[in-house]
């Protein structure tokens, strides 16, 4: 998959998840917070329960001790007076009785009970001080839900279970109750799945079983549960949603719009040219430059191209100037300094008249980095600094001053510098004079005019009178024709470039070209010496 596809890819992929992930999070959140307020809701519910029970309890069970021991005649008016006031007075107790040897002997109703005799009930628990509860006992005069007896002594009460768990509830809410080490006990409130209270007993804390939400208390002695259903919970969470989504929804369009604005920057021609240099996708191409006069190849101008993935080559205008601009050029001069010490060093030390040219981008001009980078690149691979030139253009050399100081240093390492595309910019004789150079290319903007009878087709004359009185020596570019040739060699241009000798070449095929012509015309005589003096009148670097 090319890179770009893989950024459309990634871009589909996370334009989704940033529109979707905000409000699904978002939505989560707000569940999150209705669960722990109602968690929270439901706890309190519990506590008042476990209050409630404890209370009734200990309110049955005070009244029950306060008979005991019995000081009045048992069944006396005043015994069954002392109970029904009791009765009436308490919350939780709906009726007492009281037993002789195990029967019941009269209630707080009447006096004798007569055919409604029964026997004490048996406890299913009883209490560290002696306090008895039995289940399901029947109310003493009518009929009627079977109320729990709690027993003191010869005194039984008789409680309604819900009396322990009758706390003012919710709509929804269920809540149930049991004794520790006892069992459930009571229950009461909205409608709850079948198993799911007995359930809630069974644990402690939050809960959520069967999307009913749950929070047991246990304390005193005993367990208390209360439980919410799901569709309870889900009208609370609409109404929590009116603030969450709005917020996952503006979430999701910033995070959107930032998916996409990186997606752009990916996708950008730098973007691509970062990646690129990072993948090292650059090769190096080399043009050979011929010398007028005998027809040798005395050199090469490495050019840079980009390979990409699929393998289509990019031309170096498309992507220099982004380069340039972007600071890339620094890698990319370092990559072309390391591929062509790597791939021609075997040439070039067999060939000391050989050399090659690399282009140097306006930054290293300025700053002299390029000097380092290459002197480090050269050490130990045996190739002479005089083999290895320098092209600058007029714009890297528009500050004459720290452009002077590099191309004299240079120099002095034993290089050759070139003035490249010369008379495309706006430099002058002045200019000239002012930097110590070794040579000046004729861009092939002039040479194309050669013959063609252009009213700027005298420009080339004046470029060549002028390189001439500078002592410099004269290097044509772009050199297509035989004619364009033939003008150039009879006004004394001392070497030509062009696709009339040779496109740029692959390194093997490069190497190929110039074995071929040294064939045709033999190697010439180290032409190239170093280091120069820094004077700008003596191209003596490039005497043959
Ligand atoms: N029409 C025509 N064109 C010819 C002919 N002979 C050579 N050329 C082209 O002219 C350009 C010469 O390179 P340049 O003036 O240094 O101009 C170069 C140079 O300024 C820059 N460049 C290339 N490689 C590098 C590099 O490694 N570093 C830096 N800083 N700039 C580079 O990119 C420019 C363009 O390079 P290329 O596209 O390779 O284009 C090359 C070359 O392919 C011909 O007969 N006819």
């Amino acid at each position: 998959m090319s890179n770009k596809n893989r950024i459309v890819a990634w871009t589909i992929v996370a334009t989704a998840v940033a529109a979707i992930a905000p409000v699904a999070a978002m939505m989560w959140l707000s569940r999150q917070a209705v669960a722990q307020a109602e968690h929270e809701r439901l706890a309190r519910y519990a506590e008042s329960v476990i209050a409630r029970a404890a209370h009734s309890f200990d309110e049955t069970q005070r009244s029950l001790k306060s008979l005991s021991p019995l000081l009045l005649l048992p069944c006396s008016d005043e015994h069954i007076a002392q109970m029904r006031l009791i009765s009436v007075n308490s919350r939780s107790i709906e009726e007492m009785g009281y037993y002789e040897h195990g029967q019941l002997k009269c209630t707080s109703w009447d006096s004798s009970v007569g055919a409604r005799r029964r026997r004490q009930a048996e406890p299913v628990f009883t209490t560290a001080d002696g306090v008895e509860v039995a289940l399901d006992q029947r109310s003493f005069v009518a009929d009627g839900p079977t109320m729990l007896s709690i027993q003191y002594g010869a005194h039984s009460a008789l409680v309604h279970r819900l009396r322990f768990v009758d706390v003012v509830l919710e709509k929804g809410v269920h809540v149930v109750l049991a004794r520790n080490g006892f069992g459930p006990v009571a229950q009461y409130g909205g409608p709850v799945a079948a198993g799911v209270a007995e359930h809630a007993l069974d644990g402690l804390g939050r809960q959520d079983v069967d999307g009913f939400f749950i929070s047991t208390v246990s304390r005193d002695g005993w367990t208390a549960a209360a439980i919410v259903d799901g569709d309870h919970v889900l009208e609370e969470m609409t109404g929590q949603q009116r603030w969450f989504l709005p917020v996952g929804i503006l979430l999701g369009i910033g995070l959107v719009m930032l998916v996409l604005r990186v997606s752009q920057a990916r996708l950008s021609p730098l973007a691509d040219l970062q990646l690129a240099v990072k993948k090292k996708e650059f090769i190096v191409h080399y043009q050979p430059i011929i010398e007028m006069a005998s027809g040798r190849c005395i050199g090469a101008e490495a050019l840079l191209r980009w390979r990409r993935p699929d393998g289509s080559i990019v031309r170096p205008d498309f992507f220099i100037a982004l380069a340039e601009e972007s600071g890339l050029i620094l890698p990319l001069t370092d990559l072309v300094v390391d591929t062509v010490v790597r791939e021609m060093r075997d040439t070039l030390r067999q060939d000391r008249a050989l050399h090659i040219a690399i282009n140097v981008a306006a930054q290293d001009m300025k700053t002299g980095r390029i000097l380092e980078v290459v002197s480090q690149a050269l050490a130990g691979s045996d190739i002479r600094p005089e083999q290895l030139w320098m092209e600058a253009t007029e714009r890297g050399c528009m500050d004459i001053a720290s452009a002077s100081l590099t191309l004299a240093r240079a120099r002095e390492m034993g290089h050759s510098m070139a003035l490249d595309d010369f008379g495309t910019g706006y430099s002058n004789l002045q200019y000239l004079q002012g930097l110590p150079m070794d040579a000046l290319k004729i861009d092939k903007s002039f040479v194309s005019t050669i013959g063609t009878g252009a009213a700027t087709s005298a420009v080339i004359d004046h470029i060549i009178a002028m390189a001439k009185s500078l002592k410099l020596y004269i290097v044509a570019e772009g050199v297509e024709t035989l004619e364009q040739a033939a003008y150039l060699a009879e006004r004394g241009v001392d070497f030509a470039q062009g696709w009339l000798f040779s496109r740029p070449l692959p390194v093997e095929e490069f190497v190929a070209f110039y074995c071929a012509t040294l064939a045709d015309y033999g190697s010439g005589p180290e032409i190239i010496r170093g280091p120069q003096p820094a004077s700008t009148d003596s191209p003596a670097a490039l005497d043959a």
